[in-house]
C-alpha cells in the first residue's frame, strides 16, 4: 500500500476492530509502531467515553508515554501480571499467524508482553499479509558485548540453513547504531524468504549474544486486517499451538 492515506485508513479500520473487543476491567497490552499508535489514541477515546476501567502495560517508553499522556493508566507489567489482551501491529503475518515484529525497535518487550497475554490481537493494513516470511528484514536483538563474535555465529547459522551471504545491517539512527528501551542493538537480517521460521527461530535463540529475535510463533491467536474502505477482515491461525504441539 503505497498512497500514505489509503494505508492510515486501513490501520485505523484495524485499531478501531480491535478497541471494539476491548471490554470494562480489562488488562491490555498496548502495542508500538503506527498503528499501535491509532490504537491507543482509539483507546483513549473510548475509555474516557464510556468511562471505562483499563489496567494497560505498554510494550515501549513511546507507548507508555503516549498512553499516559491520553489518561490511560498505564503500569509495569509485573505489577499487573497476567493480561487479557494485548493488541498490536506486525511487518509480516502468514497464514500461520506467524509474525516478524521489531520494525519499530520493541520486539523484545513486545514479545514478554505477548507472552503473558490470554490473547494477542495483531492489528495490519493488508500489505502486511503474506505467504512467506522473510521479504521485511527480520529484526535480531543482540547485546553490545560481543557484537562481532555474536554476528559470526549468525552467519554461520544462516550457512547452515543455506541462506549464505545475507546481509546482517547493524540499525542506525541519526549516524549512531540504534539502542532499544534495553540499550541492546538491532541487527535486520535480510533474508528474503524464510522457508522455516520454527527452525531459524531455534538457532538464533540458542545463540549467546541473542537476546531476542522478531519471529513470533504460537502467539498471535487472531490478525485484523483493515482496508482503505474501512472495512476489516479477520485472520486466525491455521495451526493453533495445541495442534502444533500434538
Ligand atoms: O513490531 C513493531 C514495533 O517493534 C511494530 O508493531 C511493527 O513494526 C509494525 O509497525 P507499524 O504499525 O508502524 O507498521
Amino acid at each position: 500500500m503505497t498512497d500514505p492515506a489509503a494505508a492510515d485508513a486501513a490501520k485505523r479500520a484495524a485499531a478501531r476492530a480491535a478497541v471494539a473487543m476491548v471490554q470494562n476491567g480489562m488488562r491490555l497490552g498496548l502495542g508500538t509502531g503506527s498503528t499501535a499508535v491509532i490504537m491507543v489514541r482509539e483507546l483513549a477515546a473510548r475509555a474516557a467515553a464510556e468511562r471505562l476501567s483499563l489496567r494497560c502495560a505498554a510494550t515501549s517508553v513511546a507507548t507508555a508515554d503516549l498512553a499516559t499522556s491520553l489518561g490511560l493508566k498505564v503500569e509495569p507489567l509485573d505489577a499487573i501480571g497476567h493480561l487479557d489482551m494485548t493488541i498490536d501491529g506486525a511487518d509480516e503475518i502468514d497464514p500461520d499467524l506467524t509474525l516478524i515484529k521489531g520494525g519499530g525497535g520493541a520486539l523484545l518487550r513486545e514479545k514478554i508482553v505477548a507472552a503473558a497475554s490470554e490473547r494477542m490481537v495483531v492489528i495490519a493494513d493488508g500489505a502486511k499479509v503474506v505467504e512467506q516470511l522473510g521479504g521485511f528484514p527480520l529484526p535480531v536483538e543482540v547485546l553490545a558485548f560481543g557484537l562481532a563474535s555474536t554476528q559470526q555465529h549468525i552467519d554461520h547459522l544462516l550457512a547452515r540453513m543455506d541462506m549464505a551471504d545475507r546481509p546482517v545491517m547493524l540499525r542506525q539512527r541519526s549516524g549512531s547504531p540504534y539502542r532499544t528501551d534495553e540499550g541492546n542493538l538491532i541487527l535486520d537480517l535480510e533474508l528474503g524468504a524464510i522457508p522455516d521460521p520454527q527452525a531459524l527461530a531455534a538457532g538464533l535463540s540458542a545463540i549467546p549474544g541473542v537476546v531476542e529475535h522478531g519471529l513470533f510463533l504460537c502467539l498471535a491467536d487472531i490478525a485484523l486486517i483493515g482496508q482503505p474502505d474501512g472495512t476489516v477482515t479477520l485472520l486466525e491461525a491455521d495451526i493453533t499451538p495445541e495442534e502444533d504441539l500434538a
